[in-house]
């Protein structure tokens, strides 16, 4: 069952974009949507129709696993960005991912741009409930991976007590690092 325990369904954040619109990255040096990681993920997002969020993220020669294919480990990592990004921009709530889990239904091959769209499930007090499907090349395309996920709601007090302090003092010297951020910081 599937979310496994009764939820709501909020409406998203006022303050979410309008369907279409890009987003950018949350930080500059995360693995998965930052630009100053070199051989990061480059995850792309913009906003879909009601509760989804789509994803794109082209697999390259630094993600292969086996020859000429994507590694799996790395192929989760873009689906807990797709699914990160999902939970935060639409309730601007900052959150950390408890449970994910994947099936990996195709290869990928080097070379694939896979287009994960996410949504929103549910919530169910702090727990959130979010699902993926990731198709190859194109938003009509095979499927290649599906995942769900279970992110938990946290105060900002989490990544300040547990974030490395040269992390944490970099961004208060350049809050620009920081490209959104959840803005009701206190759940
Ligand atoms: C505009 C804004 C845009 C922002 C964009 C941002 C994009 C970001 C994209 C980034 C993407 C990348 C994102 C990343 O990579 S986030 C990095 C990877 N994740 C972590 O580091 C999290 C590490 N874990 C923890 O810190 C704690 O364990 C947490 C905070 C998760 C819970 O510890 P806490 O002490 O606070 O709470 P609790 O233990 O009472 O648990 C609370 C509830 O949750 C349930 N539970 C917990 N775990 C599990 C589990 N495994 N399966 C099933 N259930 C689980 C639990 O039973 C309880 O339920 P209930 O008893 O109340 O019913």
């Amino acid at each position: 069952m599937w979310p496994p325990v009764a939820v709501e369904l909020p409406e998203r954040h006022e303050d979410t974009p309008a369907p279409g619109t890009d987003l950018p990255p949350h930080y500059a040096y995360c693995f998965g949507c930052g630009d100053r990681q070199e051989d990061g993920l480059h995850l792309r997002a913009s906003v879909g129709e009601g509760q989804r969020i789509r994803s794109r993220f082209t697999v390259t020669e630094a993600h292969q696993g086996a020859p000429g294919l994507a590694h799996g480990g790395l192929l989760a990592c873009a689906f807990d960005e797709a699914l990160g990004t999902t939970v935060g921009n639409l309730l601007r709530r900052p959150a950390v991912t408890g449970r994910l889990e994947t099936d990996f239904l195709r290869p990928v091959p080097v070379g694939t741009t896979l287009v994960i769209d996410a949504r929103l499930d549910g919530v169910a007090g702090r727990k959130v409930y979010v699902s993926a499907e990731g198709r190859i090349d194109a938003e009509d395309g095979p499927v290649a991976v599906r995942a769900r996920a279970l992110f938990v709601l946290v105060e900002l007090k989490h990544f300040i007590d547990n974030g490395r302090a040269e992390d944490l003092r970099a961004v208060a010297a350049d809050p620009s690092l920081l490209g959104s951020r959840p803005v009701e910081l206190n759940p």
